[in-house]
Order: C-alpha cells, then structure tokens, then sequence
C-alpha cells in the first residue's frame, strides 16, 4: 500500500473489543490489540508517517474513582479486564514512542460506548454470532433473533442498580475522528495526547431498555442475572476538553441512537446476510 500511495496520517480503529470475551481469551486479545498496533507502528516508522489517531476506550480508567471523568483522571489502575489492559499497554507504548521521536503526533481517543447506525438504516453493527454489547443485543431481542436479554447486575450504585455508561452515536464518534485528523493536520503539536469522547450523560441498562422499546414499539423480554466479570458500575465522561481542543462536541440523544439502531435492524433483521 505505501508503495503506491502516500499517507500523511494513520487512523487506528482495529482490534478487539469485548470486555466479557477479553477475561475468556486474554492472549488473543493482547496478540490482536497490542501485537497488531506495534506492527502497524513499525510499518508507519518504516515509512516515515508519524501522525496517528488511535482508539482507545474509557476503559483504561478502571474502576471509575471520580465521575465525571477528565482526562486527568489515573489510567492503569485496577483495571478490570484483558481489553482494558490491552488499550491501557498501547497508550503506553505511544506515549514512549512520542517520547523517543518529537516529530510523532499522536491523538489518543478515548471512547465512552458507541452506539447506533447510520440515519439511512443501511450501515449498521453486525456482530459475528450473539453480540456482546448492550445495544445490537436489545436490538436483536426487538427484532425477535434473541428471546430476551441478560441484564447483569442490579445492585451497583446507580440510579435503579443496573450499569450506568455514557452511550454515544456512532456518526458523532465519526464526526469526533474527522475533526482529530483537521487537527492533526493544521496543527504544529507533537506528543500523544489523550481526549475522551462521549456525551458526558449516563444512561443505565433499563432506561436503554425502556427508550428502545418506546421507539421500536417492541417489548424487550429480559432477565436480571449476576454482574459480568470485568464491568465497573458507572463510567461517563466530561467532555469538555474534547471541544476546547478539537472543536468537537456531541449532537445526537439516546432517542437517537435507539431509533438509528432500530431502522438499521429493522430493514436488516440478519445483518448484512439479510435478503433484500
Ligand atoms: C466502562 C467501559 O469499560 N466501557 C467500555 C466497554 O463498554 P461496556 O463493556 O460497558 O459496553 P457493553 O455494551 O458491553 O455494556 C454496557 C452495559 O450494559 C450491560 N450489559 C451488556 C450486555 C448485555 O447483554 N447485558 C447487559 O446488561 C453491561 O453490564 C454494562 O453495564 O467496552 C466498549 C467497547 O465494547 C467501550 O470501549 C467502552 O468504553
């Protein structure tokens, strides 16, 4: 590829991403996560392309020990899972590589959870067998693929005991990308630095339950069973720094999110496998 083009900047987005799946299979985790983005740093030094927007996830702040959180919040600390080491140990490695080089530029995003589908209904998650994560979960039960719903956990410390996260659509989340590359690009800046994006609203799992039935008109059947290894109570974001730097706030609400979710799995029950 860099034979035939020339690239000025990387975006980072692969890897894997289940909390739960991360304490069942840890080394393919850290091989995909950690192995996979030295590779691609190697390519990129190899070729003299030293701007990089990474994804990363709230998660390498562990259990939350103040909310919301800020950037400044400690990272690495009790991490609860292989994922959240496996971005945590990346951070690092960029951190050092800035250190070695300053004419690397590195833009460390920090995602809350992202949800949603494009507005059109055609481009949506589709994940290989049962999804691991809340929303194309609820999504499937709606559409009648899945019977009902694991909700794990009612005792944390949260609004009505279920796990409150700072859910935030997947076209802001693309949006908050573009306008780190005009950065990265009009900017003499070097170094890695971090930048959460998210809302900065919290969201438990029955009130995603209760606005995805309200705009699908499905009833979502579900069950409260024990908490998930790996998961922390609350988790959401201040969001500030990510509009005092990049120019970038999000626009869309959970109702939006719910009702792009759901036209995408409407018009598309078995995913992008679904006949048309
Ligand atoms: C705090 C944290 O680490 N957040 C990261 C983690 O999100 P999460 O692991 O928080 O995302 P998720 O969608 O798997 O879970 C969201 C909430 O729903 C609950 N739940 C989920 C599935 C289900 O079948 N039933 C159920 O109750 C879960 O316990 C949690 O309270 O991973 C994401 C990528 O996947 C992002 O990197 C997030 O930043």
């Amino acid at each position: 590829m860099h034979a035939k083009h020339e690239f000025c900047c990387v975006i980072h987005f692969a890897g894997l991403k289940a909390v739960g799946e991360s304490c069942i299979i840890p080394l393919t985790y850290y091989q995909v996560n950690v192995c996979g983005s030295i590779n691609l740093f190697l390519v990129m030094k190899e070729h003299n392309v030293k701007r990089l927007v990474f994804s990363s996830s709230s998660t390498v702040y562990g259990e939350p020990q103040f909310l919301p959180i800020t950037e400044s919040h400690p990272v690495g600390q009790n991490l609860l899972n292989g994922y959240a080491k496996s971005k945590y140990y990346i951070e690092g490695i960029l951190q050092d590589l800035c250190n070695s080089d300053k004419e690397w530029f590195v833009i460390i995003l920090r995602y809350f959870n992202p949800v949603g589908a494009h507005s059109s209904g055609t481009l949506g998650e589709d994940p290989n067998g049962i999804p691991n994560n809340l929303m194309p979960y609820v999504a499937h039960v709606a559409v009648g693929n899945i019977p009902n719903l694991n909700v794990f956990g009612n005792d944390y410390n949260t609004i009505d005991g279920t796990g409150v996260r700072d859910y935030l659509h997947i076209m802001d989340l693309a949006e908050g990308h573009v306008s780190a590359l005009e950065k990265m690009l009009k900017s003499n800046d070097s170094g890695a630095i971090a930048i959460n994006l998210g809302t900065g609203n919290g969201y438990s799992v029955l009130q995603v339950i209760n606005m995805f039935s309200e705009v699908s008109k499905r009833k979502i059947k579900y069950e409260i069973v024990g908490r998930r290894s790996g998961d922390c109570g609350s988790s959401y974001c201040d969001a500030s720094f990510a509009k005092e730097y990049l120019g970038w706030e999000a626009k869309r609400t959970l109702k939006e999110m719910c009702e792009d979710t759901w036209r995408w799995q409407s018009l598309y029950p078995q995913g992008f496998s679904t006949k048309t």
